[in-house]
């Protein structure tokens, strides 16, 4: 079970003071201040994003749901650091984020793995550019240990073109965890896996996210996934100048059981609900 210390906000969710018996602190671990971005293109500047603000706690699952190019990833990206808010700020534990991080990493929904070097390679790479002091056997170890979490050490010496979809994004997530981050970002990571393959990382996703107790902000375009993962759903508008239209609590108690969730009459509610919002409310010619 996570022990989340910080303090509470009035979005909060109840399975959430639950678990935080021990509130000490009221700075909030992320916030995203009155952002705005702003893109320059050849026909003037692209308003993307206008007056978002969410703040996250520390050990949070946060899901972020939206129509395509509304804005979810850009939003990712000034947390992650590879881009800036034109207005606004973002703080992770007060200081503003101005550039990517060790302490922030992103899995994307491509692997983004280099395809020369075998998945040990692949994870040990990003652990030797964060742990310069470390030694190589040190190093590999942790590698290797990432891997096992994964369920990957068979499959260590493959390159990527010799892995499926699934394994191919457990190498990634390894990657991401082995530096150790604070905030563990995912720009729709199972949307190119197959449904079983998909399920059964969602079900590894929250076994990790229990275990490292890292926050964890993930893109996705499937409510079901949103509800069987997250704390919070966030959900945005359609751009241009998206913000967060609504933010769901689910209150579904932890550890989750994918079936036990579905029976549970709460469930249809949430899940008509954020259908609602993204099919009703803001409904969008691309459903993605
Ligand atoms: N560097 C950029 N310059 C100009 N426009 C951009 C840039 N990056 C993104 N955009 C535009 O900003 C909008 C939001 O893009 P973004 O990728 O954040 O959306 P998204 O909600 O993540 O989309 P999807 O669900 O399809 O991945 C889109 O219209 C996109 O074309």
């Amino acid at each position: 079970m996570h022990n989340r210390p910080l303090a509470y906000t009035n979005s909060e969710t109840s399975s959430t003071k639950q678990r935080s018996s021990v509130a000490t602190s009221s700075e909030p671990f992320l916030s995203i201040q009155d952002v705005a971005k702003i893109y320059p293109t050849a026909n003037g500047p692209y308003p993307v994003l206008q007056g978002v603000n969410l703040t996250v706690q520390q050990g949070e699952f946060i899901c972020v749901i939206g129509h395509s190019g509304c804005g979810k990833s850009t939003l990712l990206n000034m947390i992650s650091g590879f881009a800036t808010p034109t207005r606004g700020e973002v703080r992770l534990r007060s200081q503003p984020i101005t550039q990517p991080g060790p302490d922030r990493m992103v899995v994307f929904q491509n692997y983004a793995l280099l395809p020369w070097k075998t998945a040990l390679e692949n994870v040990y790479i990003a652990i030797d550019a964060v742990h310069k002091q470390k030694s190589k056997a040190e190093k590999m170890a942790i590698a290797r240990d990432h891997l096992a979490l994964v369920g990957l050490t068979e499959a260590a010496d493959k390159k990527p073109t010799q892995l499926s979809g699934g394994m191919k994004q457990r190498v990634a997530i390894a990657r991401a965890l082995a530096v150790r981050p604070e905030v563990l970002i995912l720009d729709e990571p199972f949307g190119a896996l197959d449904a079983i393959t998909k399920e059964e990382l969602q079900e590894e996703l929250l076994k990790i996210w229990n275990d490292h107790r890292c926050t964890v902000l993930m893109i996705t375009h499937d409510i079901d996934e949103a509800l069987f993962l997250a704390d919070r759903l966030v959900m945005m508008t359609n751009g241009p100048a998206a913000n967060i239209g609504e933010i769901m609590t689910i209150p579904f108690p932890r550890p989750r059981d994918r079936a036990r969730i579905m029976e549970d009459p709460h469930y249809y509610k949430l899940r008509n609900q954020a259908l609602d919002f993204l099919y009703h409310r803001f409904a969008h010619d691309d459903v993605g």
